[in-house]
């Protein structure tokens, strides 16, 4: 017997680790693995996961669609070499071409213990709606195109022609199941459990000169206004920032920050670490236009 493997893709920001998590926390009664690939040093995503899924295991500072392809096998047969579970999902980060993971895991000794049955894309509606030039980019594509299923996330910010417009579009690239963002159920992903996939034309995009990361960390609380004002002249030259912060104003409330798009968010996290842990992502000359690391030192008490 193999074991299945879920592959979730998708740009930065669409949704892969939300939607993990909605899918491990369902009744499903399995044992789940989870591999999470983030892009920094930093794995906030592998944090996020930590308590939903019996084994979640960080893959940092590289993309495994790539450079780190390498560890993505040697992580898998270590996953393997323990009580085997009955699935594992593998989240691509958001800088990753599918298909050089689909690749990697046609090793032909892997393949003997694994088997890929489900490329996952996540496509943020509201995103590619506000940029159309997303749709251009060619690692989008690759994004939807390696796509067995396209999920959609964020359909409550666009209207129904827009959306329409997007699933016309979706089926104009090969997307062959587009799910909306209400269908979570672990049996709709993982239905089709046993299906022997076929090698990805060999093409890959390379992304690594494209985007670059920062890494930002504070031992303690910083100023919550300092920090708005930061991550206003910061935003517009980033693509994607996450982690945990914690405010001088709120002493022993630390907060998970997340900027996707145009939409920022700062939700309670009890249980995150001390201080300030930021991953910032983004085009590489874009970020290169701002000190992000001086603007954020800069965010003192009010
Ligand atoms: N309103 C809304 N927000 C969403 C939805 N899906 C994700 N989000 C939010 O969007 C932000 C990014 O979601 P993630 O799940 O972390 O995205 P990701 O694809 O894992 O991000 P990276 O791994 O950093 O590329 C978070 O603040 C989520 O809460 C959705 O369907 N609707």
């Amino acid at each position: 017997m193999t074991v299945p493997v879920l592959l979730v893709a998708g740009f930065l920001g669409a949704g892969k680790t939300t939607f993990i998590n909605q899918v491990l926390h369902q009744p499903h009664g399995q044992r789940i693995a989870a591999i999470v690939n983030d892009f920094g040093q930093i794995n906030i995503d592998a944090a996020l996961l930590e308590n939903a899924a019996d084994d979640v295991i960080g893959l940092r500072n590289g993309c495994i669609c790539c450079a780190m392809q390498g560890d993505l096998l040697r992580t898998l047969r270590q996953v393997l070499d323990g009580q085997a579970p009955d699935l594992i999902v593998i989240e691509a980060s958001g800088v990753a071409d599918p298909g050089g993971i689909v690749n990697a895991l046609l090793d032909p000794v892997l393949r003997q213990a694994v088997s890929l049955d489900c490329v996952l894309s996540l496509v943020d509606a509201e995103d590619v709606t506000a940029n159309p030039m997303r749709r251009r980019d060619p690692l989008w594509q690759a994004q939807v195109k390696a796509a067995d299923m396209v999920r959609l996330s964020r359909t409550d910010a666009v209207d129904s022609a827009s959306l329409d417009a997007l699933r016309g579009h979706l089926a104009e690239l090969g997307a062959r199941h587009v799910l909306g963002d209400d269908d979570t159920t672990l049996a709709a992903v993982v239905g089709m459990a046993g299906r022997a996939r076929f090698p990805l034309p060999a093409a890959q995009i390379q992304t690594s000169d494209r985007f670059a990361t920062c890494e930002w960390q504070s031992d303690g609380p910083i100023g919550m206004h300092g920090f708005r004002a930061a991550m206003n002249r910061i935003s517009p030259h980033v693509l994607r920032a996450k982690g945990f912060v914690s405010f001088l104003e709120k002493p022993g409330q630390p907060f998970l920050f997340q900027l996707a798009g145009k939409r920022a968010t700062m939700t309670p996290q009890p249980s995150a670490p001390k201080g300030c842990k930021l991953v910032l992502i983004g085009e590489a000359d874009r970020m290169g236009e701002v000190d992000i690391a001086a603007l954020l030192d800069a965010t003192g008490p009010n």
